[in-house]
């Protein structure tokens, strides 16, 4: 049952990308923005000075009103000495930093909890419970993480019984959770009993003591359950290296050694070190043997080592390059949001319990299509190498919360009622941040169908950092046009390796295709001014056009350029190559991230002002845009005005193509003119327009005119802190995008990706 292959999403990073990753922008991975206007003198006297004395008044009558008035309510505080930051040791609260902020992350991306990172320098554990203790007004949860045991389990118990908001150790119970929901399907899987399996836990730290505690609550028997740590087996009796929290798990058993407790055993929860699992090890496990082997950055074994010797294990790693990733991260997002939404006072065993089976449940309902993408476009079914939902799964947000909520109502540790689950299961479903699924569906798609695309600008830094990443996430072949040594010498200069399988450059003149790339390009051009040697000058000196042609002919599956040409400029050079896909047009197009809204707008980049027919045009396209990205469109044509008022004839150009389309029975949602705030806020649709046609506010914004899709776009980027993407070209016969002249080459790997994505299969 191992599967010896690395998942095929597997993101591959090397270290610079690491560094460069945390380094660029701004630093690190977080930042505060505020949720009021802070614009006015009136903004100021309610945020602050005379104003924000009355909910202080509030407060300090009514705690409860904290959770009206502050963040407290939605802002839960990753807390760690960097004691056991992963499997890496003792570091020290500065270099946990990274992990932190990273969770603090996590929480947000995964479950729209509010985090912020702290770092507690010190290594006492009264000094420690005493500082978390006295921070409890700021937050509505505590997650502690990466604190090494025993301290761990003093800090926790104590900060449990002191404070009345949720303490939860994620070293502790996230992995418990996760490993219990993973293990609960293993054992259905190879048709074994809890009550009687065997399971040996190496590690008995935070996550060991925690994992063993969880399953033997479930129904393990003690007495099948034996936890090892670097003196071997925590047997009865035992002195060396002890402790209170070892001991109540000490087994009474004649095994000595990890070796001796596998021995026929059934499972391995691997929560130790890299290489604590040798395959001698695994040779005399029983049949069909679980193992986890969940240490992290490194497991204790890895999936190819397993396979090597047995093809009957179930395997799970920590990590999210291999099938089967038992992390915590599918955890904590979740129960925090479940257990804030009630504000619980804590998180107890039946809250935990529920998240597992939540999870174990997940894993084996049927994959909607939906879903599928967040799984390479696979669609995985329940069995060995899926025993556990990916951290992509869209659905974790809406499943594990009700779970968690419910129990803690149940248990009667809910501050507040829930009294629609259905509703409530849809407002969670809302707080999803399309972002990462969006960018994640198009990744994975890539990767399963990689893709030979043509980076022109090769001699540009950025464009050769773009390229490795390109084949280093497993996108496909990267081909840099440039002349090869002059890509080679500022490879060097620039740090970048380009001696890896997967990189192609090429030189225009020197290709062996150039005769036929010119024919092309002078078939096309003949009757536009065009002569032979044009094309010829063309094809041999401008990397857009041999690029172009390379696509065209069905040399590269895909294109992408701009660093070093201006947008339309480039756009110009490629279109002389492709032509529009048969019945289309060519549109670009504008993906805007807005806090967790995606909108798409367009026409961002062709039509400098479209009359009434080219906009229907562009409706069409887009909507057929947003479809390919898994939206269901709702199409506002927009305008200053809205259904006619103020009257213009501006307006007017914007109204006769919304006729048009009526007359082309399209099959999407659409109307307008409207205007912008009308268009994006559906309840005031609702209350001034009952007739208007759309079912919700609109994700794709026609804009009237190029001017004001690109004024648009780029306040929306630089204003509203969105995430913008494009302008991407949509309508063009063979897959090329164009990035911005200062495009970083992360940028230019999302737009290769882009283009490699609309190769298609
Ligand atoms: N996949 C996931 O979601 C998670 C994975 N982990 C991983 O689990 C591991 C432990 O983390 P945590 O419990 O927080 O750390 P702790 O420091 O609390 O505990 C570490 C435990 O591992 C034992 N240990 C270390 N090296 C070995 C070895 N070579 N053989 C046997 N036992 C060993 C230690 O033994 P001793 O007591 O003798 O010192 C100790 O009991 C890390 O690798 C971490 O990345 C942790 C949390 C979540
Ligand atoms: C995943 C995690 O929390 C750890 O390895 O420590
Ligand atoms: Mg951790």
């Amino acid at each position: 049952m191992a599967s010896r292959d690395r998942n095929e999403s597997g993101p591959q990073v090397s270290a610079q990308e690491a560094l460069d990753f945390h380094a660029t922008g701004r630093p690190g991975k977080l930042e505060i923005s505020p949720t009021k206007p802070m614009a006015t003198q009136r903004d100021l006297s309610l945020a602050y000075s005379p104003g924000v004395a009355v909910p202080v008044k509030a407060i300090a009558e009514d705690p409860s009103r904290a959770y009206d008035y502050t963040t407290r309510g939605n802002m839960v505080a990753v807390i760690s000495n960097g004691t056991a930051i992963l499997g890496l040791g003792n570091l020290g609260a500065l270099a946990s930093k990274p992990v932190m902020e990273g969770k603090a992350v996590l929480f947000k991306r995964f479950a729209d909890v509010d985090s912020i990172d702290l770092e507690v320098e010190t290594e006492d554990a009264d000094e420690f419970i005493n500082c978390v203790k006295l921070l409890g007004p700021s937050f509505g949860g505590i997650n502690l993480e990466d604190i090494k045991a025993p301290e761990c389990f003093i800090i926790e118990q104590r900060l449990r019984e002191l404070m009345n908001i949720p303490v939860f150790h994620d070293d502790q119970h996230g992995t418990a959770i996760i490993a219990t929901a993973g293990l609960i399907n293993a054992l259905e899987i190879t048709g074994r009993d809890m009550k009687t399996a065997k399971l040996v836990c190496n590690g008995a730290g935070a996550a060991g003591i925690a994992c063993i505690e969880l399953v033997k609550s479930l129904g393990f028997a003690p007495e099948n359950v034996i936890l090892c740590d670097t003196k071997g087996v925590v047997y009865q009796g035992r002195t060396e290296g002890m402790n209170q929290w070892k001991s109540a798990h000490a087994a009474k058993t004649d095994a000595r050694s990890l070796a001796d407790a596998l021995d026929g055993a059934d499972i391995f929860f691997g929560l130790s070190a890299k290489g604590a699992l040798t395959p001698a090890m695994v040779k005399s496990m029983a049949k069909n043997p679980i193992i986890f082997a969940m240490a992290n950055p490194d497991p204790e074994i890895t999936p190819e080592e397993v396979a090597e010797i047995r093809t009957d294990a179930i395997m799970a790693t920590g990590r999210s390059d291999y099938p089967n990733q038992v992390n915590n991260v599918l955890g904590f997002p979740y129960i925090f949001r479940g257990a804030l939404d009630v504000r619980a006072t804590t998180i107890n065993e039946p809250m935990k319990i529920a998240a597992a089976r939540a999870l174990a449940a997940l894993a084996r309902e049927d994959v909607p299509d939906d879903v599928a993408a967040a799984y390479q476009g696979n669609r995985p079914k329940f069995g060995p190498n899926y025993i556990i939902p990916v951290p992509f799964d869209p659905r974790l947000i809406s499943a594990i919360p009700v779970a968690v909520a419910r129990a803690a109502i149940d248990s009667g540790v809910a501050g507040r009622p829930i009294l629609d689950f259905d509703r409530y299961a849809q407002e969670l479903s809302a707080r999803r941040d399309p972002i990462a699924s969006t960018l994640q569906r198009i990744y994975d798609r890539v990767r399963r169908q990689p893709k030979r695309t043509v980076f022109a600008e090769g001699e540009e830094e950025q464009v050769m950092r773009a390229a490795v990443s390109y084949v280093n996430q497993k996108l496909g072949t990267a081909i840099l046009v440039g002349r090869e040594e002059v890509v080679r010498e500022n490879a060097r200069n620039a740090g970048v390796d380009l001696n890896k399988q997967g990189i192609e450059v090429i030189n225009a003149r020197l290709s062996r295709r150039n005769a036929i790339y010119a024919d092309h390009l002078y078939e096309k051009m003949q009757r536009k001014g065009f002569l032979l040697r044009d094309c010829q000058r063309l094809i041999n000196n401008d990397r857009n056009h041999f690029a172009a042609c390379m696509v065209a002919l069905g040399d590269a599956d895909a294109m992408v350029t701009g660093v070093t040409r201006n947008y339309s400029t480039a756009l110009e050079d490629v279109r002389r190559v492709i032509d529009a896909k048969p019945g289309h047009r060519v549109v670009g197009v504008s993906l805007a991230l807005c806090r967790g809204r995606t909108v798409i707008v367009a026409d961002t980049a062709v039509h400098d002002m479209p009359n009434a027919e080219e906009l229907a045009d562009i409706a069409e396209e887009t909507a057929g845009f947003a479809r390919r990205m898994g939206y269901e469109p709702r199409v506002a044509m927009l305008a200053y005005s809205t259904f006619g008022h103020p009257a213009g004839e501006r307006s007017e150009r914007v109204q006769e193509a919304v006729k048009i389309l009526d007359k082309r029975r399209v099959d999407f949602e659409y109307d307008g003119e409207m205007a912008a705030d009308v268009a994006l806020d559906h309840r005031l649709m609702q209350q001034r327009y009952p007739f208007c046609r759309l079912s919700g506010p609109a994700n794709v914004l026609v804009m009237p005119a190029f001017h004001s899709a690109s004024i648009s776009t780029k306040m929306l980027q630089e204003l509203g802190g969105c995430t913008v993407i494009g302008p991407m070209i949509v309508g063009l016969n063979k897959p090329v995008q164009i990035v911005g002249l200062s495009a970083k080459d992360s940028d230019i790997v999302n737009m290769a990706a882009i283009a490699a994505y609309n190769a298609g299969a």
